[in-house]
């Protein structure tokens, strides 16, 4: 039996649970990023409420790109991707960036295992995660950046410079690495509460 709403539904024709995007940031530009790492900004990463410090979900080095005028054409590039993105596939309420991008380096044996980016309480204000491959994928082994797709799992291009983008609420992980680092860069576009 099918049912007929007489009011029309808006629906979502171009969802994706993960879109990827090549050639935003150029390689000097990938290059530059990954020459802010510095080890005294780093701290371990930590998981946002009542997770945190769970050393089992998650273990990486992270550290945060500031917000400061110099580093604004990192935000308004990913920043205007994000609406476009979010345009096109999702029509959530987006207002911004309301954390700071986060640099992450996973050395061998790091990983962060499946989770979702959005919760309760801080970390439910984010809508969209976006994840920029910035190490050469010859540069490690494992490190794979996977979605659970129902009962897939799907693996995103690891080539460098590509901008993974997915609703935040899409469960995801980060298999340990074997060999090598990858860093990456995440960050959350935000906005109010779903209704
Ligand atoms: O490093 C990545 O690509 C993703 C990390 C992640 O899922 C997170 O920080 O929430
Ligand atoms: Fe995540």
């Amino acid at each position: 039996m099918s049912i007929n709403y007489t009011f029309g539904l808006p629906l979502l024709h171009n969802f994706a649970e993960f879109i990827y995007y090549q050639g935003l940031f150029l390689p000097h530009e990938v290059d530059k990023i990954i020459g802010f790492w510095d080890d005294d900004k780093t701290i371990k990463a930590t998981l946002s409420g009542d997770k945190k410090y769970n050393d089992e979900l998650r273990k990486s080095s992270v550290m945060f790109i500031d917000n400061t005028p110099e580093n604004d054409w990192i935000y308004s590039k990913l920043g205007a991707l994000a609406i476009n993105c979010n345009r096109e596939r999702y029509n959530f309420d987006l207002l911004g960036f309301h954390q700071e991008l986060q640099l992450t380096k996973y050395s061998e044996g790091n990983f962060f295992d499946w989770h979702l980016d959005f919760g309760a309480g801080e970390i439910s204000a984010r809508k969209l995660s976006m994840t920029i491959q910035l190490s050469d994928e010859e540069e490690y082994e494992g490190g794979d950046l996977q979605f659970m797709i129902n009962k897939e799992i799907v693996t995103a291009p690891r080539k460098k410079g590509t901008i993974v983008i997915f609703p935040s609420f899409i469960m995801h992980r980060v298999t340990p690495i074997t060999k090598g680092t990858r860093q990456s860069i995440v960050g959350w576009v935000s906005g109010p509460p779903y209704r």
